[in-house]
């Protein structure tokens, strides 16, 4: 796999950080070096290609870093990068670098970007799943969305135990952007009493008979998920509603917000990451461009920019269903 064209590869994360990114760079990096190419890494996504903010990396310099939360090229959301001059200034940096290929590690912002980078200046790309929402279609499961679950989980478990101490309902809301992956996962593992995500939309009503039906049967201590994207109000909004229609229930918020960002990958993120990097670089040396790679019932995958973007990541029907019966 000695693809003479290409000799430097730029790699960088871009969009929220997740857990696994490092994983992800240390795979790059090595995998880059292990076919004999040079590996930059760029600085706060396109923030700094716009700056021209990019550091050689060798095999040890990604050393120590598999296990580490957060993303040691840090990332960015840059407004700039959504016009063409801002993407013309990147461009000639990675000229100047003599970058002649990019992995980039985010989400479908990020790849939108590089979709645009491609489409005008010809530099191939492939782009590593690498967020917590798990909102991305091509691949089963994205770097950090087993971390971030695991992490709501574990709150859940903590908050249920004050909730049964003192008889009160809780309203949790968890990260996911407008998917509902964390929500119903967590909410399953934690035996949430019900999940309201985006994608279904359970009417507030619905919600109300759900937890009358609780009344009669005098249980008192409830955990509500919430996915922030929830279509009926966040848990902040729902709580209050519910209350101002029952003063039976003492009701509780907690917003776990941006703590399911952080932390140590778990053991799934950091082999999905691995794998993902080792098939982005070798994707990229073997002609794959504008796509991003995934994992699909185990197999890694290129799906192409045109068919990921603006396609939604169905929930499985199976797991909905399957919460709704365990949560009688
Ligand atoms: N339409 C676009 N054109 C050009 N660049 C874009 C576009 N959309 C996003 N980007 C670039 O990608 C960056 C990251 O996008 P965004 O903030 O949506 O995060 P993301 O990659 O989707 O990750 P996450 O959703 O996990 O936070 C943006 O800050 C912007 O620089
Ligand atoms: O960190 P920020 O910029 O507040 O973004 C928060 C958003 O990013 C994510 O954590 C990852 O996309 C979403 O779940 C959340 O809606
Ligand atoms: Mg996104």
């Amino acid at each position: 796999m000695t693809n003479e064209k290409i000799k430097r590869i730029g790699v960088f994360t871009s969009g929220g950080d997740a857990p696994g990114m490092n994983a992800a760079i240390r795979a790059v990096v090595r995998t880059g070096i292990y076919y004999q190419k040079e590996v930059f890494g760029i600085m706060r996504g396109y923030e700094g290609m716009i700056e021209g903010d990019i550091v050689k990396l060798g095999a040890r310099s990604v050393g120590n870093i598999i296990q580490r939360g957060g993303t040691i090229l840090k990332t960015a959301r840059s407004k700039e990068f959504r016009t063409k001059e801002g993407r013309l200034k990147a461009y000639n940096n990675l000229k100047k670098e003599g970058i002649d290929a990019l992995v980039a590690i985010g989400g479908d912002g990020s790849f939108t970007g590089l979709h645009y980078l491609t489409e005008e200046f010809g530099i191939p790309a492939v782009c590593i799943p690498g967020t917590i929402d798990n909102d991305l279609t091509g691949t089963d499961y994205t770097i950090g969305y087993d971390t971030a679950t695991n992490t709501a989980v574990e709150a859940i478990d903590k908050i249920r135990d004050t909730a049964l101490s003192h008889n009160r309902l809780f309203f949790i809301e968890v990260m996911g952007r407008n998917s509902g992956y964390i929500a119903v996962n967590s909410g399953i593992a934690g035996g949430a009493a019900a999940i309201i995500i985006p994608e279904e939309t359970m009417s507030f009503e619905n919600l109300m008979t759900l937890l009358t039906a609780g009344e009669g049967s005098s249980k008192k201590s409830n955990l509500i998920v919430v996915a922030e994207g929830s279509k009926i109000g966040g848990a902040t909004e729902l709580a209050k509603k519910v209350a101002e229609r029952s003063d039976y229930f003492d009701i509780k918020v907690t917003v776990l917000g941006h703590l399911q960002r952080g932390g140590s990958p778990t053991y799934f993120d950091r082999v999905l990451a691995s794998k993902l990097g080792v098939a982005a670089v070798e994707g990229i040396l073997k002609g794959q461009t504008d796509v991003m790679v995934g994992i699909r019932n185990s197999k890694i995958v290129y799906n192409s920019f045109d068919s990921i973007i603006n396609h939604v990541h169905e929930i499985d029907q199976e797991s909905l269903r399957i919460a709704k019966i365990l949560s009688i």
